[in-house]
């Protein structure tokens, strides 16, 4: 049956081993688990690592009995990648191997005061929270490790004791499963990876190194795998003088529609929507109005030949989980954003390869919402549920409803961690449908304030984009293979041992491509109310 690689994809809700045919995007056996989320106060997301581990373990073993029954065997497999949920901040003793505390989850906004203290810190009393972003990409927030390391030192005597005592390992998700899948105490490997490293904030994106360095490789935070799985590489481009001159292309000839469409960036947008149905993703696209285009399903060829389409490959992709992300590639160049977004480190393939930088616009809450609408408001059974009930929604009054679920503050582009989730509009008429259409409303919402920032950053390579938007309109691909994360930590950990070839053509994945159904009059009227919804959302929780 081999070569085949796998690719653990430990995420927020759930985890999953997956197993490619090498050099593929064909799955052979896979198994998904979903894991547990502690809230032990109001802000605090935890998870038990050893149930993380644990989750893992069970992933790998029921795959491997899949492969077995298939007819293949443990010896087919010629590597493993790992791609994980970022940040969420692990300390364990290497003595016992035992977590010190749960797992703060990246979402957790416990370190709200860590991080107002520290922002009284910066220099000129300017309480600037991008004082540190020249450094490490990144604004003071309580989303990445650095502030929750602090509080754990700070405040859980077993793990500041464990600290002195030299006895403490800190890891991320990625780093925690590769010591206990390494040997744990007998041996195990403390490493982790520049992608996961670079949302540490302890981490210099220029250099690369940690305060002192120390050299890492293996794996990839699970947005920039699913950034490497969607295929937006730069293949072939080694010299910031080719980046450039990708950057600046001779205008296209446009072939096809014949219209000139003044557009943004994202003139190919790629959506992996893990888990979620076909009907949602048509949902979600039709909301995403002017940044997409729907045409007939065609496989990935055929799309990069479409409309004479500039023969580029794709540069960003969107990926909806717990939380949604939207990696934009922008090669070898740093670019710093004013809107919001965050500088990061995409991807590294290897000690001797320059590392390759993306753009990114996180949002906390996307899929996370749905989990609220079935586990805590129980007003729907099941996430497959969620579309044909927001769809009663459109024959019923009382749909003027607009849900911010800002349940830990507002990431990109507003990082404002003292934002709190409204609902708002609701009438006499309002039932349950509306506050679920609201819900799907507000995943799309959010990814177009991303684009907004996006486009509005302008930025020297964005600009150059921006021309070759212009001419071509914009599409948006959804590949039907969904599992972009996992693909991407199995392509890294394929190429690392030679059983996958990156810098060759691309894969072919089948795609659909959408554009919207709705009058761009709608669109914008919607989007202004939204707009007027986040305002209200604000500084809630001061
Ligand atoms: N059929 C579906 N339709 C819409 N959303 C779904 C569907 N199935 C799962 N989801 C959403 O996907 C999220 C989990 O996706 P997953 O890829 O497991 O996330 P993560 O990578 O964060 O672990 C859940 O929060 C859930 O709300
Ligand atoms: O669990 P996901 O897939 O929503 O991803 C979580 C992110 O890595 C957090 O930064």
């Amino acid at each position: 049956m081999g070569p085949l690689v796998g690719a653990i994809d430990a995420g927020t809700s759930s985890a999953r081993f997956i197993l490619f045919k090498a050099g593929t995007t064909e799955i052979v056996a896979s198994h998904q688990q979903e894991l547990s989320q502690i809230y032990p106060q109001e802000g605090w997301v935890e998870q038990d690592p050893m149930e993380i581990l644990n989750v893992v373990r069970d992933c790998i073993e029921n795959t491997i009995d899949k492969l077995i029954t298939k007819g293949g065997s443990v010896n087919d497999i010629v590597a493993v990648g790992i791609t994980n949920q970022r940040e969420s901040t692990i300390v364990w003793d290497k003595t016992t191997g035992g977590p010190l505390y749960n797992s703060i989850v990246w979402l957790d906004v416990r370190t709200s005061s860590t991080v107002d203290q520290l922002l009284d810190e910066v220099p000129n009393q300017t309480r600037n929270k991008n004082y540190l972003k020249p450094l490490c990409g990144l604004p003071l927030s309580p989303y990445f490790s650095a502030v929750k390391l602090k509080w754990l030192y700070e405040n859980i005597p077993k793990v500041k004791k464990a600290m002195i005592a030299g006895n403490c390992l800190f890891g991320t998700v990625d780093s925690w499963l590769i010591w206990n899948l390494t040997g744990a105490q007998n041996g195990g490997l403390h490493i982790t990876d520049v992608t996961n490293a670079s949302r540490t904030m302890l981490m210099n994106i220029d250099t690369l190194k940690w305060d002192p360095g120390i050299p890492l490789s293996g794996c990839l935070g699970d947005q920039q795998s699913a950034l490497v799985g969607q295929q937006c590489l730069n293949r072939g481009q080694s010299s910031e003088e080719d980046v450039q001159s990708d950057l600046l292309p001779e205008p296209p000839h446009l072939h096809g529609s014949g219209q000139v469409v003044k557009e943004n960036v994202f003139q190919r947008v790629l959506i992996s929507l893990r888990n979620h149905g076909h009907s949602i993703s048509m949902y979600i696209f039709e909301k995403l109005g002017p940044y997409i285009n729907f045409e007939d399903s065609a496989p990935h060829s055929d799309f990069c030949g479409m409309k004479n389409m500039l023969m580029e490959l794709p540069k960003a992709k969107v990926t909806y989980g717990t939380g949604c992300f939207l990696l934009y590639n922008t090669s070898n160049i740093k670019v710093h954003s004013p809107k919001g977004l965050l500088t990061t480190v995409a991807y590294k393939l290897g000690p001797k390869t320059p590392p390759v930088y993306a753009l990114e616009g996180s949002v906390a809450i996307a899929g996370a919402a749905l989990n609220w609408l079935r586990d805590n408001l129980e007003i729907i059974s099941s996430f497959g549920e969620a579309q044909s009930v927001a769809e009663n929604a459109k024959h019923k009054q009382g749909g003027e409803v607009y849900f911010v679920p800002a349940f830990s503050g507002l990431y990109a582009p507003y990082w404002q961690q003292e934002a709190r989730g409204v609902i708002v509009g609701i009438s006499e008429e309002t039932e349950n449908c509306h506050i679920v259409k609201a819900t799907l409303d507000a995943v799309c919402f959010q990814t177009r304030d991303i684009l907004e920032a996006m486009h509005q950053d302008g930025g020297s390579p964005l600009v150059n984009l921006q021309l070759q938007a212009d001419l071509a309109g914009v599409t948006v691909m959804k590949p039907s293979m969904a599992e972009s994360t996992a693909l991407g930590a199995a392509m890294v950990a394929g190429a690392a041992v030679g059983h996958w070839d990156l810098d060759g053509p691309p894969m072919s994945i089948p795609s659909t491509k959408w554009q919207p159904k709705i009058s761009e009059d709608e669109r914008d009227v919607s989007y202004s109310r939204w707009k007027l919804a986040i305002d209200r959302s604000m500084g809630w929780s001061i």
